[in-house]
């Protein structure tokens, strides 16, 4: 067994999900390893994602805001693996790098914060989002709401909902659930709100060239979980999405295949493209699919997706 001599250092942002998910993630690995706890130690590496607060991610370079701190991190050798929220990880990523290993997917859903349901909120609702997604899906259901720029990290965002800025918002259930946020909002079904790509999966990152480091994570990789965030990496492949785009893409394992629903909506709501379909797990497929939602858009919606 590979046995580490000195601690192995894990980056993370150091925001309080970052961090709950990197000590759950260096439990994992001392666990399957047989190590005691000091053989992994944290390491906060603050990102530009952390630092800006008050743009949308889209307006300020997306999503290598959150990846390219650790990035450097990881080619200097300061740590030997970082730990993200796949979610926050672009779909292309330099060849240097490696997703070694996915934990086991959380709840994938979205919650409503502020409200029962979408029917409960009051006329011309006000909903707190920055993500594209949420405010296409959103207008979709309650056409009379406005949508206003809401960033921070979760407890900024329920402290601005507290503090009476908007009606409601919307979170991730993985990442309330993973800050002991079980009882907070109301969870809203896959039918009415499909989640982002890779939304609930927690990945981890090594260099491609690591060969020690990358089968000591292979240990706490689920596959099952792997295959489908793959395969909804693929669709924002096939889109050329970015987080400007209003994606959404679920799949999941079904015995040797997956099934992937995929959906592009219009920022205001009124169109909605969606997929569903049966792949074979760990292959291309998913990118045709990206293809095909294109193939099937308005011009309008299709040049959301033109770089
Ligand atoms: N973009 C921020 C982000 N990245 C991952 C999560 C939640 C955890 C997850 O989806 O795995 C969140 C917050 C949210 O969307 O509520």
């Amino acid at each position: 067994m590979f046995l580490p001599e000195r601690p192995l250092r894990l980056g993370t942002r150091g925001s309080p999900l970052a961090l709950a998910q990197a000590r759950m993630t260096a439990r994992a690995l001392c666990a399957a390893h047989g190590w005691p706890e000091e053989a992994v130690a944290i390491v906060t590496v603050q990102t530009s994602g952390d630092r800006i607060q008050d743009r949308a991610l889209a307006d300020i370079g997306g999503k290598a805001l959150w990846t390219k701190e650790l990035d450097r991190a990881l080619v200097e050798g300061a740590i030997d693996f970082a730990v993200h929220s796949m979610k926050d990880v672009e779909t292309l990523r330099p060849d240097a790098f490696r997703i070694a290993a996915m934990l086991p997917r959380a709840d994938v859903r979205d919650r409503l914060v502020g409200a029962d349901d979408f029917a409960a909120l009051p006329a011309n609702p006000i909903v707190g989002t920055s993500s594209p997604r949420r405010a296409a899906q959103v207008k979709r259901l309650r056409p009379d709401a406005t949508i206003t720029l809401f960033r921070g990290n979760v407890a900024t965002r329920l402290a601005k909902l507290a503090a009476g800025e908007v009606h409601a918002t919307l979170l991730a259930a993985a990442g309330l659930d993973r800050l002991d946020q079980q009882d907070v909002g109301a969870t809203i079904a896959i039918d009415v709100m499909l989640p982002a790509p890779s939304q609930g999966a927690v990945g981890i990152e090594t260099l491609g060239d690591n060969d020690a480091m990358v089968a000591a994570l292979c240990a706490i990789n689920d596959g099952d979980t792997f295959d489908a965030v793959m395969a909804e990496r693929g669709v924002l492949k096939g889109l050329g999405g970015t987080c400007h785009s209003p994606i959404a893409a679920l799949a999941r394992v079904e015995g040797e295949f997956l099934h992937l629903i995929a959906e592009i909506i219009s920022p205001d709501g009124q169109e909605t493209v969606r997929e569903e379909t049966r792949l074979a797990r760990g292959d291309d497929a998913a990118q045709a699919v990206g293809h095909a939602l294109l193939g099937r858009a308005s011009p309008a919606l299709r040049s959301l997706f033109e770089a």
